[in-house]
């Protein structure tokens, strides 16, 4: 396929008003796209089918599944793709610095009386627009992001999504776990030395030991590695890698039960804080802080047994693998208007201005592409 009719037919896709996921992994010129046959919903609450996972922020609503019986599916091999169109944003919205700022001090307020530890704090950024093209903003994306998750997501009875995430929430291939705590957040500054503050240590250590506490009950064998700082954009964060390998009687939405929504983007401990947002925060989060990804799918894997004298020795292993993304660094296109969600950790050390300006970067990712 061709990148012309890949995208051509991802238009008609979109102007039939007809569900898709197009999307490209972090370091990965392969992308792929789900093009749903009919515009049914189709829902998951066990997450035992296959087909791409859009699933919110609170697991109490619900989680969209294209299902794969239900899509044709394509993969394009491409590095860069050429732009056509401009992106008409006509306006920004005043901006609700005083708002949030009370948001932020009321949750360092709660820290400190000891009811939580880190809560995950979030606003909605509007901006007039009345562009029509959203494959357009994601070619764009995907040129910009090339160690993000990008994605342009499409349901006519739920909405038009786009991001860059850098946040694995995790993958699972086979019985194989891979997940990472990333937290802490800087602006990328060229030639200065990159050094973390204490706050933003311990913010990211709450990642790591909720990680480790959470697929303990599911696995004996857990590797974390040291936090180290990674790039997203304009910004950097700090990341370690968690491994483990999962008892052979444990199931997927065990996984996604224990590790999600993580102290990332929710806080710890968890009820807690979910509760302090779903009250606090004034807005519908929706899929902001969800995940979205590959669900359960089948690869085969070609291995090579060894021995000696043996012709064709190769033989091929079938894998279940799911692949889930943080839903970060994203908006959501409505007729005409943009909404961007943008968040940040708090603990007791926060300072709500440093905070605010946190959110105000983090707007970036999806502006940058905008402008
Ligand atoms: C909540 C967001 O990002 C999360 C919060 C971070 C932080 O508080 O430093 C860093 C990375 C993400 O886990 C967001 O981008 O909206």
């Amino acid at each position: 396929m061709t990148v012309d009719s890949f995208f051509e037919t991802l238009e008609n896709q979109y102007k039939n008003q007809l569900p898709f996921a197009v999307y490209s992994r972090p370091i990965n010129s392969v992308i792929k796209c789900w093009l749903q046959h009919d515009d049914k919903l189709h829902k998951t609450s066990n997450f035992t089918e296959s087909g791409f996972v859009f699933a919110p922020f609170d697991l109490n609503n619900d989680s969209i599944l294209l299902p794969q019986e239900h899509c044709q599916h394509y993969i394009l091999e491409a590095s860069h793709l050429d732009l056509q169109t401009e992106i008409n944003i006509t306006s920004i919205d005043a901006q609700s610095k005083d708002k949030h700022l009370a948001l932020v001090l009321k949750g360092i307020e709660t820290i400190k009386k000891g009811d939580l530890e880190k809560v995950v704090l979030s606003r909605r950024v509007k901006k007039a627009t009345q562009t029509n093209n959203p494959l357009a903003i994601f070619k764009r994306l995907f040129n910009t992001y090339k160690n993000a998750m990008v994605y342009c997501w499409y349901h006519p009875k739920v909405g038009l999504w786009l991001g860059a995430t850098p946040e694995l929430l995790f993958k699972l291939e086979g019985k194989q776990l891979t997940t990472i705590a990333l937290a802490g957040t800087q602006a990328a500054q060229t030639g200065k030395e990159v050094s973390w503050n204490a706050k933003e240590i311990e913010e990211q250590q709450i990642v790591v030991d909720y990680i480790k506490k959470q697929i303990e009950p599911y696995s004996n064998r857990i590797k974390v590695t040291e936090a180290e700082t990674v790039n997203a954009g304009s910004l950097l964060h700090l990341k370690s890698r968690v491994t483990s390998r999962i008892n052979d009687t444990t199931d997927l939405k065990s996984i996604i039960e224990a590790l999600h929504p993580t102290p990332a983007v929710c806080g710890y401990p968890k009820e807690a804080s979910k509760e302090f947002i779903l009250h606090h925060e004034n807005y519908n989060r929706e899929y902001y802080t969800g995940f979205l990804g590959e669900l359960n799918l089948k690869h085969s894997k070609t291995r090579n047994t060894n021995r000696r004298n043996v012709e064709n020795n190769a033989y091929a292993v079938v894998k279940t693998q799911s692949n889930f993304y943080v839903n970060l660094r994203c908006m959501q296109l409505k007729q005409d208007e943009a909404l961007i969600y943008v968040g940040g950790g708090i603990t007791k050390d926060s300072d709500s201005e440093n905070e605010w300006e946190e959110t105000v970067n983090k707007t970036k990712t999806i502006n940058n592409v905008l402008e």
